[in-house]
């Protein structure tokens, strides 16, 4: 399906240069951290407005971007994809997701809420670095127990400021995703960066399996009581989920225990046998980085599940379901990552504004009969959620758990707590 370009026409940039039969390395091989060095650490409060440029982007266009370097040290290459949200950068930094790719913020002023215990998305951070215009010089929030430059040295991540985060997203948007490398290593040149940019590449890559828990483990987590909403209509019934994680996000799994779920995480390659054996009510595929078509194994276990046991897809879950139904994925020129995207929900005939995060998306063509498309992304037409009824499937492209964004498809939970009701009745 072709996907509407929502590009602004920018005259005089450099054409996009496609390059085929690019070598495939593993994303996190290429970051030196600066320990051993005896300066005193300069990270944690912002840098004194008169540092200067101390680190380069070098995007696989050619363009040089200098910058200033904030949280780790070193050089790293990446995908650099914009995100348009307003707030919640740091449940955005610790969304496995995100692992070999940049975010760059179009929001200039990164960096004033500091971080908390509360927001960590996942347990680590497995974002490739962070690109903003602005980084406060304060942290200003009840819940902050720590700087976002200390946050991101503490966890070996990259970050620049002071870099014009519009000129590079209008770069994005007219050209497509780049690849780029950050490097605050003087001794590296602007050609050796440029060549790396060149000879690396994120698509055809498995990296699910690197964020990936390693064995089941069970999770017990609601969503705070200050923090919940949304409580009417739950019928207190427990529902016994099994939750594939790809690269899960704590929040699916919070809203689903909110919702009466009673949750066993198990890792990407886990056995559709052994998930049978624990007879679960449903089965969650979560959210995850990189290729989809990279992971056939995946698709392999989807599809063993599929017909056994209702089943609920978000983002890559999406995508493997996808596949698993005869379908095929597709690079989208640039993505959506942020929390403004409208959907309409076609079941429900209503619109969603949802938080999104995906470079990749299902041809709603290529799906065999029967399938139906049930959530369209009103930006451009592609496809934001599907249903097969005759197998108890449901899924989403996009985040319903929100964390950060909008709680417009917070109802979500609820489908697939209806989805798995009947069986439930009948056992
Ligand atoms: N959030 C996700 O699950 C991302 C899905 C997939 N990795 C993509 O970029 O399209």
């Amino acid at each position: 399906m072709a996907v509407t370009s929502m590009g602004i026409a920018l005259p005089n940039q450099p054409a996009f240069l496609v390059r085929e039969n690019r070598p495939k390395f593993r994303v996190f091989t290429v970051r030196c951290s600066s320990s051993g060095s005896s300066q005193a650490p300069t990270v944690g409060l912002a840098e004194r407005p008169w540092k200067t440029s101390d680190a380069r982007l070098v995007l696989e266009d050619g363009s040089i971007w200098r910058a200033k370097s904030f949280g780790a040290s070193g050089t790293q290459v990446g995908e650099v994809v914009f995100n348009t949200s307003l707030t919640g950068y740091q449940e955005i930094l610790t969304d496995p997701s995100y692992a070999g790719q940049f975010v760059l913020m179009t929001n200039p002023h990164i960096g004033n809420t500091g971080v908390n215990f509360d927001d960590e998305e996942s347990k680590q951070c497995f974002l490739a670095g962070l690109v903003i215009r602005s980084l406060s010089i304060s942290t200003s929030n009840w819940r902050c127990t720590n700087t976002l430059g200390e946050y991101l040295a503490e966890r070996n991540i990259m970050g620049i400021y002071d870099v014009d985060t519009r000129a590079i997203t209008r770069r994005l948007r007219h050209d497509g995703s780049l690849i780029g490398v950050l490097s605050t290593e003087k001794s590296k040149t602007d050609e050796e960066l440029l060549e790396m940019s060149r000879s690396w590449d994120i698509v055809g890559v498995d990296l699910i399996s690197d964020v990936s828990c390693n064995a089941p483990y069970e999770w017990v987590d609601k969503t705070k009581s200050d923090w919940d909403f949304n409580s009417d209509g739950r019928n207190g019934k427990t529902y016994h989920v099994v939750a594939y994680d790809f690269g899960i996000k704590h929040n699916i799994l919070r809203r689903l225990t909110s919702y009466g779920c009673k949750i066993t995480v198990v890792p990407s390659k886990w056995p559709a046998s052994e998930t049978l054996k624990m007879k679960p009510d449903g089965v969650l595929f979560s959210n995850g980085p990189g290729d989809p078509s990279a992971v056939p194994y995946a698709v392999e276990t989807v599809k063993e599940l599929l017909g056994n046991v209702p089943v609920y897809g978000i983002c890559m879950g999406h995508q493997l379901l996808g596949q698993a139904l005869g379908g095929r994925t597709f690079k989208m020129k640039f993505g959506h990552h942020g929390g403004n995207h409208p959907v309409r929900n076609l079941r429900k005939n209503r619109v969603e504004i949802s938080a999104q995060n995906h470079n990749y998306a299902v041809d709603p063509a290529s799906l065999p009969e029967g399938v139906e498309v049930t959530h369209v992304n009103l930006n451009d037409g592609s496809c934001a959620g599907l249903a097969y009824a005759r197998l108890n499937v449901m899924s989403l492209q996009y985040h319903p758990e929100a964390s950060p964004g909008p709680h417009d498809s917070d109802c979500a939970f609820m489908d697939f707590i209806e989805l798995m009701q009947p069986a439930k009745q009948n056992a």
